[in-house]
C-alpha cells in the first residue's frame, strides 16, 4: 500500500517501528485468532476514546488548513470518525453487554492519553503538516494491516474489524488522506519536500506517533 508519495517516504524514515507497530503480537493474534476476547474488548473500550480525541484532531486540522478542499477533506473525516468508524467499537461492545455509555465513561489508559494528546499538541504547536505527520500512521497504517490481514488471516474471529479496515471504503479513505497528506506538503514545502529545513521534524513527528501506536497494542495485551 502506498496511499501516494509522501506516506512511504515517512514510513520509510521511521524503519524497524513501522514493522513492530504494523506486525504487533497483537495483531498477529488477531491475524491467527489466538487473540483473547478480554484483551480485543480492552482494546476496542480505549480504542472507543481514541477516536474521540481523534474527531477532536481532525477538527483541529479543519481549523489549520489553508484551503478549502483542505478544510472538506478534514472536516469529511470528523464526520467519517464520529457517524461511521466509531459504529463497530458501539456495536461490537453492546454485543458484548458493554452500554455505549459505559465506553464514554471509561478511564483512559495511559498510553491512551500519550498518543492521542501527543496527536493534539503536534496540532496546536504546529501548522497542518505538523498534524497531518501526527495523524498519518494511525489512518494509513490501519489500511495497511486491513489489507493484510484480509489476504492472510488464518481464524475468522476477528474478521468484522478486519473487514471493516480491509473494506472498499475505508481503503479509499486511506487513499482520499494520502492525497490530502500529499497536496499539503506541495503546498507548503515545494515538490522536492525532503530537502526542506522542516523536513526532519515531520518524520519525527511520524516516527513518535507509530511508536505510539504500538504501545497502544500493548496497552491491549496487558492483563
Ligand atoms: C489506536 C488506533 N489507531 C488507528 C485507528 C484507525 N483510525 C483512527 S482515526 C482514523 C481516521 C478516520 O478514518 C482511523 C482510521 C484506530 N481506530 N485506533
Amino acid at each position: 500500500m502506498s496511499y501516494g508519495t509522501t506516506f512511504p517516504l515517512w514510513r520509510a524514515a521511521a524503519g524497524d517501528a513501522w514493522q513492530a507497530y504494523t506486525r504487533h503480537p497483537f495483531v498477529e493474534a488477531m491475524r491467527d485468532g489466538t487473540l483473547p476476547r478480554a484483551a480485543f474488548l480492552r482494546y476496542l473500550v480505549q480504542d472507543y476514546l481514541f477516536l474521540v480525541h481523534f474527531s477532536r484532531a481532525w477538527a483541529l486540522a479543519v481549523t489549520k488548513a489553508e484551503t478549502l478542499d483542505e478544510m472538506r477533506a478534514c472536516a469529511a473525516t470528523v464526520h467519517g470518525l464520529l457517524d461511521q468508524e466509531m459504529q463497530l467499537h458501539v456495536e461490537t461492545c453492546a454485543a458484548e453487554g458493554i452500554p455505549e455509555a459505559d465506553l464514554f465513561a471509561a478511564r483512559e489508559a495511559p498510553q491512551n492519553i500519550a498518543y492521542t494528546r501527543y496527536v493534539l499538541d503536534a496540532g496546536h504547536s504546529g501548522d497542518l503538516l505538523d498534524l497531518l505527520a501526527a495523524l498519518a500512521p494511525c489512518v494509513l497504517g490501519y489500511g495497511e494491516i486491513g489489507a493484510r490481514l484480509s489476504a492472510e488471516a488464518e481464524h475468522p474471529a476477528y474478521a468484522d474489524w478486519i473487514a471493516t479496515y480491509a473494506g472498499a471504503d475505508y481503503q479509499r479513505s486511506c487513499r482520499e488522506v494520502g492525497a490530502l497528506i500529499d497536496a499539503a506538503v506541495a503546498r507548503r514545502l515545494g515538490t522536492v519536500p525532503e530537502t526542506s529545513p522542516r523536513w526532519p521534524r515531520l518524520c519525527a513527528r511520524f516516527d513518535m506517533a507509530t511508536r505510539l501506536e504500538a504501545d497502544f497494542w500493548g496497552m491491549g495485551l496487558a492483563e
